[in-house]
C-alpha cells in the first residue's frame, strides 16, 4: 500500500504537488494519469524518497521509503530507464544492484530471462534501445520481488509486443496481491490494463476512481426522435443533458438508455433510434482534465 497525505511539493514560487490525499491499494493495477506537468513524476520522486516533501507524508507499507530496512525488498521501481552506467552490461548492472541490495544472484537471471532480455544479457547497455532500456529498467524494479510498484511510463519505447507484455506483467502482479501504480500518456492502453485511476491536474486530485465508474459516468445515450425538441425538453426536466447531433438524433449525458425510452414513452414521442454509447478512456479523461492542461498547442 502507499499512502499518500496532504502531500505537497513546491520548487520554488512553483506547486509541483497540492495537498495530495490518496490511497493506493494492493491487489490492482492504478493508473496515474495527468496532463504533462501535473505532478505525476514528483509525487513518485516524494514516495521513493528521490524528493523531499515541502508538507504532507508519502509512506510505503506504512514507513516513510528512507525509513525501509530493505527498500528493494519493499518497492520496486522505474522513474528513469536511461539512469544507469552505460558502460556496464545488463547483467553487471542489475548484479551490482543485487550486492549492494543484498539480494541472491539467482534474481539476476530469473527477472533477466522475465522481461525477456536473455539474448542481450551480457551486452552493453550503451547501445540499448528504448524499448531495451525499459525492459531492463523493469527488471531493475522487480530484482527484490517486491510488494509494491511504482512504474513511471513502463511502455514508453516499447513496441506493440512489448505493450502487451507489460499489461500482462502488471496485471500478474496486481493478481498476486502486490501494489501496482503504474504512469502513463496511453490511454487505450491504461483502459485495459487499470483497474483503478487516480488523475492529477496541476499538481491537484481530480479523481480517484474505479476505471468503469469513470467510464460509466461519461457513458452517453444516442436517441433519434421525429419529434426530437419535445423530447429533448422531457429529458431536460428530468436531469439529463442534451446535445444536438450533427445528423439530428440527441446525445444525452446523464440519463441512462431505458430512462430515456421510458421518458418518450410517458411524452407520447415516437422514438426512431435509442442507443447507449460507450465512451473510451480517453474521451473521459479528456472531459476530466480539460480546465487542467498546462501546455496546449495552439488552435487545440
Ligand atoms: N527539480 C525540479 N525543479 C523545478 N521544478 C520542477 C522540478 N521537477 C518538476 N518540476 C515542475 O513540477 C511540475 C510537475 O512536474 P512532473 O514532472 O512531476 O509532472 P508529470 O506529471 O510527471 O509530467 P509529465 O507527464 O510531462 O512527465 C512541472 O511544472 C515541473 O516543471
Amino acid at each position: 500500500m502507499i499512502e499518500l497525505d496532504g502531500l505537497t511539493k513546491r520548487y520554488r514560487s512553483r506547486v509541483a504537488v497540492d495537498d495530495l490525499t490518496v490511497t493506493v491499494e494492493p491487489g490492482r493495477v492504478t493508473g496515474f494519469l495527468g496532463p504533462n506537468g501535473s505532478g505525476k513524476t514528483t509525487t513518485m520522486r516524494c514516495v521513493l524518497g528521490l524528493a523531499r516533501p515541502t508538507a504532507g507524508t508519502a509512506t510505503v507499507l506504512g514507513r516513510p521509503y528512507r525509513e525501509l530496512a530493505h527498500p528493494m525488498r519493499d518497492v520496486g521501481a522505474l522513474v528513469d530507464p536511461r539512469a544507469r552506467h552505460p558502460g556496464r552490461t545488463a547483467h553487471t548492472h542489475l548484479l551490482a544492484l543485487a550486492r549492494s541490495n543484498a539480494l541472491p544472484r539467482s534474481r539476476v537471471d530469473a527477472v533477466i530471462e522475465l522481461v525477456g532480455l536473455g539474448p542481450v544479457a551480457y551486452e552493453r547497455v550503451r547501445g540499448f534501445s528504448l524499448g531495451m532500456a525499459q525492459r531492463l529498467g523493469i527488471a531493475a524494479a522487480l530484482l527484490g520481488d517486491p510488494e509494491v510498484l511504482l512504474l513511471d511510463e513502463p511502455v514508453n519505447g516499447l513496441d506493440p509486443e512489448g505493450i502487451r507484455w507489460v499489461r500482462g506483467l502488471l496485471r500478474d502482479l496486481a493478481a498476486e496481491g502486490r501494489t501496482v501504480l503504474v504512469s502513463s500518456h496511453l490511454m487505450s492502453e491504461m483502459q485495459d490494463t487499470a483497474d483503478h485511476l487516480v488523475v492529477l491536474g496541476r499538481g491537484r486530485l481530480l479523481a480517484d476512481v474505479p476505471v468503469h465508474e469513470l467510464l460509466g459516468a461519461h457513458a452517453a445515450v444516442r436517441v433519434r426522435s421525429p419529434e426530437a425538441p419535445l423530447l429533448a425538453a422531457g429529458i431536460r426536466r428530468a436531469g439529463g443533458r442534451v446535445e444536438l447531433e450533427i445528423d439530428g438524433a440527441l446525445r444525452v449525458e446523464g440519463l441512462a438508455a431505458a430512462r430515456v425510452g421510458d421518458l418518450a414513452h410517458e411524452l407520447g414521442v415516437r422514438v426512431h433510434e435509442l442507443a447507449g454509447i460507450s465512451t473510451s478512456l480517453e474521451e473521459a479523461y479528456l472531459a476530466l482534465t480539460g480546465d487542467d492542461v498546462e501546455y496546449r498547442a495552439a488552435g487545440s
